[in-house]
């Protein structure tokens, strides 16, 4: 049997005296819990000197604590007490156990700096004591005589302490009565004492370290002393401890004790430390094996338990030979050893060496922050020509009016004087700060993906839609699968064919499945975990919720769906950040982190763009407050279309701004239209409407795109450009763009956080769904043309499509954009299609174009389509489904869902009196997007 299971019935507790986030997050610690029964962690400023300084794990933290501002021993605290934490949680189901009394402890050490100060000590300890927030968390205080009335109060207080420095049994007794000390000041304040655990932390293998070389040399020295020596070289300390273990059995015992126990005090037990042999003369397991006894905690370095678990002799040692322990004991005052006096010297000595690791961890901490401090954001160019005046203006009012402060602050009152819109903005302002949150958040993230790739899962799927899953779209079309990453796909879209892809594709036992919704009440992301729940309910029966994961917030109704259906994990996100702000949230890290990338880094640069964005004090220049004003004055200007380039390595950022953007900005008749994917033209393609912003890589060429921004600026259209080192730099822009498009609604004087006109295209796809349940089917719409096998409806009649066509789109006028809406399955060449298509329209209407898949685009830029100014002209496509899908459990297919979303929308769109054409294209969607071309070519 595994001796460290086999020492369990023997009483004896087996705690680590190691920790490094690494074995936190690969599931090493887990594994020691699991198969070795390890109960319990002690940490010390030399552990964490060793995993902190020695090591490259923290270092993203490192950065984005040292880019909020914080001091280099805070940043210390904060990773050493997410450590704790971490392996606190880890433990707490055993602590939870009532069978496991006294067990499943980590201890964190107050600042070495504080051995010889009392009162330091405690407010350190009851500081450490609430910002690590675990029942099962012990405070570490050394047993110096400064040590003792801390100790004293801190058990009077309720803190679980872990005594450290003890050397001799004196002091030993001095502890002892400390912690009972404690515990009746406790009851004396009426406090109950049950549950308050301590441990007395003997320090062994340094005694002897200090003690036999003395002793080597009575012994060679000779003589009388030689004799009496001799024995007792290597025997000090194990005679040590099991002295104190009389002791302690004394001390716990009798009238005084049991009273205390009466009231349900447990007694501190005694804790074997430094017990990692160091004299190569000596049994590698010293003391471990020789000090096995009832009631009794030992910490072993992990090499230490590595070697017991290998060749550990479990049985109960600690009273053998009590004779010889007196011997011993009384024996070394006559050979002129004072075992008191050596111990004041470990004592200084053991701060000493906790004092120096600690320094040196310090030092190069130090290095790191200072290094973080002096990394810049990427620059952003802005070529504003005519314009440069009025926004300069703008930029100099905000500053006057500390704009960047009262953005900090929420002041709600920068984007309305509506105190109920005010309240609504302030309510939904939790992503400015976020970032930070998602910092502490990262061990959380690692061990879920370990423990997700060591289940074996081979892909992940990330169901959900806008808010929910853009920012996944734009981490998998960006980055390459990162190396420890999962292939990640995205569904957003009700579109069968679609579905029906990853249904046939996916390694469905191995794909784990990520229903994300913010609401928990979207119809889309609900339908996708139904119907894959059921496909993999069919290969794995009860264990299918394995499979699955919901993100989702607090107060969500789907936290019970997920809960009964046994999800793997629900990742609670925040109330207080909207959807499209919520790329830094759960919504976007988790699915990063499962991809295999570097979410510690892409965070640390959203941090250092907040910096530069003014969160942590005043800054001379504030680059999301400076994109904003230039986007929002020009839009006031009539520059409302903002035109994003990129590289190809890029498009999809223009699916999260398109959100951003028209979700942002597009209501109450105002807004900026946000125009992504569009080909670059030349500057006879445009109107005076277009702002361009390049977003692309410094190492990037792009000749193409950048020629022709230059032609656009000399044409006069304001070009803005943004040169980012890698792909992680997104981490900057989302926080970014966020800003700025929060200080565009600043501008138009809007709520920037609501969409208010989301929910009725929303409402009326549930009506519609409504009579498909009573009827069977859609209400018929009006057709207006039947020809070439595509049907037309929305507008007037007309003899053929050439001409219906030149009539719909003859209605665009200078400033006007037409938006083509695709409930189709997307594909390469259906893309390619739409490209010329909507090459041909802007060279002939000089109009912006949009594109987008639907849903997913109800989700994003549908707000602008029916809040913003009425100057869309909206091309509607369906197509037949074939096949078509059926939902499990519902009367109503995918297709049947997607059609009425389509619909929906029409409804929405004709409500608002939008310029609207819906044309079905039947069986072949491709055929039907060419024949549209070659129609709207005829009339050229
Ligand atoms: O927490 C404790 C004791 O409670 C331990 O971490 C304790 O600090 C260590 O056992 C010792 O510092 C290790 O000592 P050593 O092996 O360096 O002599
Ligand atoms: O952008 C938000 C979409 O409408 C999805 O909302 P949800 O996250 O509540 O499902």
């Amino acid at each position: 049997m595994n001796p460290l299971v086999a020492i369990r019935p023997l009483d004896q507790s087996i705690w680590l005296d190691f920790i490094r986030r690494k074995i936190l997050i690969n599931g090493e610690l887990q594994k020691l819990i699991t198969d070795d029964q390890l109960r319990g962690v002690t940490s010390n400023p030399a552990i964490f000197e060793k995993a902190i300084g020695g090591s490259d794990d923290y270092d993203n933290a490192i950065k984005a604590l040292a880019l909020q501002g914080k001091s280099t021993n805070d940043i210390y605290e904060e990773l050493a007490i997410a450590d704790v934490q971490a392996a606190c949680d880890l433990f707490r189901p055993l602590y939870d156990d009532a069978a496991n009394a006294g067990d499943g402890y980590v201890s964190l050490e107050v600042s070495p700096k504080l051995v010889n100060d009392t009162e330091g000590t405690i407010a350190e300890g009851l500081r450490f004591w609430k910002a690590v927030d675990r029942p099962n968390v012990m405070i570490k205080v050394p047993a110096t005589l400064e040590g003792l009335p801390a100790i004293r109060k801190l058990i009077s207080e309720g803190v679980n302490v872990n005594v450290t420095l003890i050397f001799s049994v004196e002091r030993y007794k001095a502890v002892a009565e400390a912690f009972i000390g404690g515990l009746k000041d406790r009851l004396k304040a009426g406090h109950p004492v049950a549950r308050i655990d301590s441990v007395a932390s003997f320090f062994l293998s340094r005694i002897d370290v200090l003690i036999d070389p003395q002793l080597e040399k009575m012994v060679a020295a000779g003589g009388d002393q030689a004799e009496i020596a001799k024995p007792l070289v290597g025997e000090v300390a194990v005679a040590s401890a099991k002295q104190a273990y009389q002791d302690y059995k004394k001390i716990f015992a009798g009238a005084r004790w049991d009273a205390l126990k009466a009231k349900g005090a447990e007694s501190q037990r005694l804790l074997w430390a430094s017990t990692g042999n160091k004299n190569p003369k000596y049994d590698d397991l010293k003391y471990v094996d020789g000090l096995i006894g009832p009631h009794t905690v030992n910490t072993i370095p992990l090499e230490t338990l590595n070697l017991f678990r290998e060749k550990g002799q479990p049985a109960v040692r600690l009273e053998d030979n009590l004779d010889q322990v007196a011997d011993v004991l009384k024996a070394l005052p006559t050979v002129g050893l004072d075992l008191e006096g050596l111990a004041h010297e470990l004592e200084v000595d053991g701060a000493k060496k906790f004092n120096e690791p600690f320094g040196k961890l310090m030092d190069s901490l130090d290095k790191k922050r200072v290094a973080a401090l002096a990394e810049t954001t990427a620059p952003a160019t802005m070529q504003l020509g005519q314009y440069q005046a009025a926004v300069d203006a703008k930029l100099q009012e905000f500053n006057a009016a500390q704009f960047t402060q009262g953005f900090w602050d929420t002041d709600a009152a920068l984007w309305t004087d509506d105190a109920e819109a005010q309240q609504s903005i302030r309510d939904f302002t939790g992503w400015l700060r976020v970032a930070e949150t998602m910092v502490t958040a990262l061990p959380k993230l690692d061990t879920f993906v370990n423990d997700v790739i060591g289940n074996g899962f081979k892909h992940v799927l990330v169901m959900g839609m806008g808010g929910s899953s853009m920012a996944p779209i734009v981490f998998q079309k960006s980055f390459p699968q990162g190396e420890k990453g999962l292939p990640i796909s995205i569904l957003d879209t009700t579109d069968p064919g679609t579905v029906q892809h990853f249904a046939d594709t996916l390694p469905l036992a191995d794909t784990l499945f990520i229903v994300a919704s913010k609401s928990g009440t979207t119809a889309e992301p609900l339908a996708f975990g139904d119907f894959f729940y059921d496909k993999v309910k069919a290969i794995k029966g009860d264990k299918a919720g394995e499979n699955f994961v919901a993100i989702t917030d607090p107060g969500s109704k789907f936290i019970a769906t997920a809960n009964s259906l046994g999800y793997r994990h629900v990742f609670l996100n925040f109330e207080s950040v909207g959807g499209r702000f919520s790329a830094l949230t759960y919504f976007g890290l988790v699915p990063a982190a499962l991809y295999g990338l570097n979410v510690g880094e892409i965070l640390a640069r959203a941090v250092r763009m907040m910096r530069a964005c003014g969160a942590y004090g005043p800054v001379d220049q504030n680059p999301g407050l400076e994109l904003g004003t230039a986007l929002g004055v020009l839009a006031t200007q009539g520059r409302d279309k903002l035109t994003l380039v990129t590289p190809p390595s890029l498009s999809d950022l223009g699916l999260w701004l398109e959100q951003l953007t028209a979700e942002s900005t597009g209501k109450h008749g105002k807004g900026i239209l946000p125009v992504a994917g569009e080909p670059v033209g030349a500057p006879d393609v445009y109107g005076q409407d277009r702002v361009f912003v390049y977003v692309g890589y410094e190492s990037e060429e792009d000749a193409d795109n950048k020629a022709k921004l230059k032609a656009l600026e000399a044409a006069g259209h304001p070009v803005i450009s943004i040169s980012l080192i890698d792909a992680l730099d997104l981490g900057q822009e989302f926080f970014r763009w966020e800003m700025a498009i929060s200080v565009v609604g600043a501008v138009l004087r809007i709520n920037p956080f609501d969409q208010p006109n989301v929910q009725e295209s929303k409402s009326a796809t549930d009506r519609l769904m409504k009579v498909v349940a009573d009827e069977g089917h859609l209400p018929e719409q009006e057709k207006a043309l039947s020809a070439g096998g595509l049907d037309y409806y929305g507008v007037p009649q007309a003899a053929d499509a050439a001409q219906l066509l030149a009539a719909f789109f003859g209605q665009a006028k200078e400033g006007d954009f037409v938006s083509i809406q695709a409930y189709l399955t997307e594909s390469p060449e259906l893309n390619a299609a739409f490209d010329k298509l909507r090459t041909s329209l802007m060279a002939r209407l000089l109009t912006a174009t949009t594109f987008g898949y639907g849903p997913r685009f109800l989700h994003s830029t549908g707000q602008y389509h029916k809040g913003g100014p009425n100057t869309g002209l909206f091309l509607q496509l369906t197509a037949d489904h074939n096949p078509d899908l059926p939902l499990p459990g519902r009367s109503y297919t995918f297709g049947t869902l997607e059609n009425a979303q389509a619909q929906g929308d029409l409804e929405a769109l004709q409500k608002y009196e939008r310029r609207a054409l819906h044309v079905h294209l039947g069986a072949d969607a491709l055929q039907g997007v060419q024949a549209i071309q070659t129609a709207f070519d005829a009339q050229a």
